[in-house]
């Protein structure tokens, strides 16, 4: 049978990429995406900007929503200070076993822990399973009618501290309205709009900054 779009995609980075050098698997995908096949992934532009607000913030522990390939789990994990530890959810278990190749391509397994479940399932059992206190960074990139709901589950089980960020794709397109309208209004969010563009197009799409506040 036909191979899928991840699988295309996994074969392009262990073709063109250089094991252990997550920038090549970077270039890998970006390449894939603008040249070879649309995928839905952060993109180059979006992600610069994830990639300065990581590095600004040298978080010990990070939490991704919605794993897909991998490639904002990477783009997050090389930024990461020794030590520090990012888990990331995806219940789709063929993007899942795609995402842990392309993620061991980059030689990155030691600073990241693939879940296989639903954020929903796994987000009240981080404390127990995975011994975090709260997160310092959260991107979300799944379902985006789960952002507003899985924030507000992030709070209830006590994972989110003062100072702690959320960032979240796509805020134009496909959009997040409830989840926009609630950190924008909300007393315990500090949030702002980094305008950019959906990956390798001239549409619009842009990243929400929301700082929890406590
Ligand atoms: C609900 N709980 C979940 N738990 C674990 N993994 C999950 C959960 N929910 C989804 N997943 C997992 O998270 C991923 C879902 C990503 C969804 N992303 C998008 O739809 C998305 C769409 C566009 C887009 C833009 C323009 C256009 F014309 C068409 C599409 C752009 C983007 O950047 C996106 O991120 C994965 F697929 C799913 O298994
Ligand atoms: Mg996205």
């Amino acid at each position: 049978t036909r191979s899928t779009r991840p699988q295309r995609l996994l074969k392009v980075v262990q073709k063109r990429a250089t094991r252990g050098d997550p920038q090549s698997v970077i270039s890998a995908v970006d390449h894939f995406c603008r040249h070879s096949e649309w995928a839905m992934n952060v993109g180059d532009e979006k992600g610069s900007i994830l990639d300065s607000v990581v590095s600004e913030l040298s978080p010990e522990k990070v939490l991704e929503l919605g794993t897909y390939c991998g490639y904002s789990t990477v783009r997050i994990a090389r930024l990461l200070p020794p030590g520090a530890r990012l888990i990331t959810l995806e219940f789709n278990a063929d993007y899942a076993a795609i995402a842990r190749q392309v993620i061991a391509w980059a030689g990155l397994e030691d600073k990241v822990q693939l879940v296989e479940g639903a954020s929903e399932d796994w987000i009240p059992r981080m404390k127990e399973h995975y011994g975090i206190e709260t997160f310092d960074f959260v991107f979300l990139d799944h379902w985006k009618d789960r952002y507003l709901p899985d924030t507000k589950l992030m709070e209830d089980c006590g994972l989110l501290r003062k100072g702690t960020v959320l960032l979240a794709d796509n805020v134009i397109c496909p959009g997040f309205p409830d989840y926009l309208e609630y950190v924008r209004n909300s007393l315990s969010y500090k949030s702002c709009y980094f305008k950019s563009h959906l990956k390798y197009t001239k549409a619009e799409d842009g990243l929400e900054k929301s700082v929890f506040l406590g």
